[in-house]
């Protein structure tokens, strides 16, 4: 059981400023995972958390307890890295063996924590081989392994799936997720890239971006009321289109006219302040869809198809809008390359964000193409 809270926390490289004051809540057993642009400050605020870094600024308490400056041993922490960082020379056992012999635990209690985990992770027959007569998954699977007879209260992932082939990843990432709901009570912290991975492992996604919180919230949250035009974009894939736009009348629901062309009504609410302020208009490919009535939110010309099978993504030319409009259609939509398509979305599903980028307040209100 362990809570963690962040207050303020601050990294500097001597002169160079990487965390910029990070305040964060981790309930006991909570699946964080934390996303972010690279460079953005996701391996070094776990390295924080684990104690590999020095904090130059704010508090850490983990389980209620100020652990700013408890060594990494000290703090019921476990890491999995990316590159497993195994003894080769070690077999399986003896590397998962190897902190609990460093602390000197009995020889019984060892052996019993080592074929748990060894059980737990499928690798009961491989326990006499070394690493170097492992699969890339195989390998990983130790070192998770070796984290977890520590039983930690805390298990921090940096990026652990980032050298597997696409089909292990799938296969380990389904391992990770049921690990987890064996080990309720164990908070996980989880550093990646992969959108997939964030949305299906995560209870909350911490997204960064310049060493500081941009938004934190489930992954629905995040997708569905991305609180500014930066979650809008990083969450989902392919990225929210985005039209430069302005309001045309404010209120509820509020009417804005795109660069398309169109004017539209999207259900928020703005102040009445906004009028004919300029604004970006967003809508994901996905929530795209190929118009049959009269009605329609964008007309333009196929620019080009990426055919995936189930799906197909649309490059759209919009009027005077400068990039193509992505949209993800099925598959067996019959559209063609230079042929004219006009589109529509459900009102609930297009989004405004102000000047700054900050997403106006959302209400389910329903409302039509105006
Ligand atoms: N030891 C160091 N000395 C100086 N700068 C560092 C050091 N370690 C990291 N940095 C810088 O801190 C910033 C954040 O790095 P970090 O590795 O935390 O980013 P990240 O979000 O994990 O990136 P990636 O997704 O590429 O792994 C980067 O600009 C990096 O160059």
């Amino acid at each position: 059981m362990a809570d963690l809270t962040l207050t303020s926390v601050k990294k500097a490289y001597g002169n160079l400023n990487i965390l910029h004051g990070i305040d964060l809540d981790i309930k006991s057993g909570e699946f964080i995972v934390f996303v972010g642009p690279s460079g953005c400050g996701k391996s070094t605020l776990l390295r924080t958390i684990a104690g590999l870094e020095e904090i130059t600024g704010g508090t850490l308490e983990i389980a209620g307890e100020k652990v700013n400056d408890v060594p990494p041993s000290k703090r019921g922490i476990a890491m999995v890295f990316q590159s497993y960082a195994l003894y080769p020379h070690m077999t399986v056992y003896d590397n998962m063996a190897f902190s609990m012999r460093i602390g000197r635990e009995n020889k019984t209690e060892i052996d019993r924590r080592v074929r748990q985990a060894a059980e737990i992770l499928q690798l009961t027959k491989y326990l006499e081989r070394l690493p170097k007569a492992l699969s890339g998954g195989q390998r990983q699977r130790v070192a998770i392994g070796r984290a977890i007879v520590r039983n930690p209260k805390v298990f921090l992932f940096d990026e652990p799936l980032s050298n597997l082939d696409a089909a292990l990843r799938v296969a380990t990432r389904i391992e990770i997720a049921k690990l987890k709901e064996s080990m309720p009570e164990t908070t996980m912290i989880y550093v990646t890239h992969d959108q997939v991975e964030a949305m299906t492992l995560a209870n909350r996604i911490v997204v960064l971006k310049d060493g500081r919180i941009e938004q934190v919230g489930s992954p629905m949250e995040l997708y569905r009321h991305p609180g500014n035009l930066f979650v809008a974009q990083f969450i989902g894939s392919p990225a929210m289109n985005i039209l430069p736009a302005t309001i045309e009348k404010t209120g509820q629901p509020t009417i804005v006219s795109h660069v398309g062309g169109h004017n539209v009504s999207v259900p928020v609410a703005t102040p009445a302040d906004a009028a004919g302020t300029k604004v970006s208009f967003g809508v994901r490919p996905e929530d795209l869809n190929i118009a049959t009535g009269k009605d329609f939110l964008f007309e333009g010309v196929v620019d080009y198809i990426e055919q995936l099978g189930e799906v197909q993504m649309a490059y759209i030319q919009v009027g005077r809008v400068t990039e193509p409009l992505v949209a993800k259609l099925p598959g067996n939509a019959e559209i063609q390359r230079g042929g004219v398509l006009r589109l529509t979305a459900d009102p609930g599903d297009l989004h405004i964000f102000d000047a700054d980028g900050r997403s106006f307040a959302r209400d389910r209100l329903a409302a039509k193409a105006a």
